[in-house]
């Protein structure tokens, strides 16, 4: 079965801990992806080198890598350097993913695209918006995720709901549709489905201990 048909109509599991947390381990990543696994994830969407590495061995879902960047004067962040496309294919990366919105950054995003390509890994676009998808698909991106509206200047919206409308126009466009961003609910994600993704990714409703506490936390506090 190709890697697209194992993800299609599949949940996959973003393990990101918070940078810098108690849980951002390689070691905690793995025990993290192997409990995704064991639930029902279909795919996993791994950060760094190094947690991927580590993970690979153990699971045998496609694996969405990434290697997450800060780069100055620019606020791309997700693969942001051809050299670190090639390292998570080396590493065994099945996807990986790159910031395909047209925001500078150290190297152009359609080389980044060519040498995740090149390396014989499928790309995956994280977009903001529909011009986004269609630029990547062009390119011989295979999955158009939803993964970056919201977070550019252009889609900042200011509120957690989850882009629905853009999945939606995504589905009409001739790719595998990631829906991808505050999905933060089984319900939410239905929706997605609904709305026309191929899969589904969820990350800080799941992996993101302290992001998940915070909500409980606020709900709680103050209330008598
Ligand atoms: C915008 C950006 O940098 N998104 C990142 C992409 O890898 C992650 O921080 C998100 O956790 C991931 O996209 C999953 O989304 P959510 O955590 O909302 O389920």
């Amino acid at each position: 079965m190709s890697v697209l048909d194992r993800l299609e109509g599949r949940l996959v599991v973003s393990c990101q801990p918070v940078d810098d947390g108690p849980m951002d381990d390689p070691a905690i990543v793995c025990a993290m992806a192997r409990a995704a696994v064991a639930g029902g994830a279909g795919g996993l969407r791994i950060e760094g080198v190094e947690n991927l590495r580590a993970t690979r061995p153990l699971v045998d879902v496609p694996i969405i890598g990434i290697v997450k960047r800060n780069v100055s004067g620019s606020p791309v962040r997700i693969t942001v350097t051809e050299q670190d496309a090639r390292a998570l294919v080396a590493a065994g990366a099945d996807i990986v993913a790159y910031d395909a919105t047209p925001r500078p950054r150290p190297d152009p995003r359609d080389g980044i695209l060519a040498a995740i390509l090149a390396g014989g890994a499928l790309a995956m676009a994280d977009c903001a918006t529909r011009a986004d998808a269609q630029a990547a698909l062009t390119g011989g991106a295979a999955i158009i995720g939803t993964t970056l509206s919201g977070y550019t200047a252009d889609t900042a919206t200011g509120d957690d709901a989850p882009d629905l409308a853009l999945i939606e126009e995504f589905s009409r466009l001739d790719g595998f549709v990631m829906a991808e961003g505050r999905l933060n609910t089984p319900e939410l994600a239905a929706r997605a489905m609904q709305a026309g993704a191929d899969a589904v990714t969820v990350g800080s409703a799941l992996t993101r201990l302290e992001v998940v506490t915070g909500w409980f936390a606020d709900a709680v506090r103050g209330r008598r």
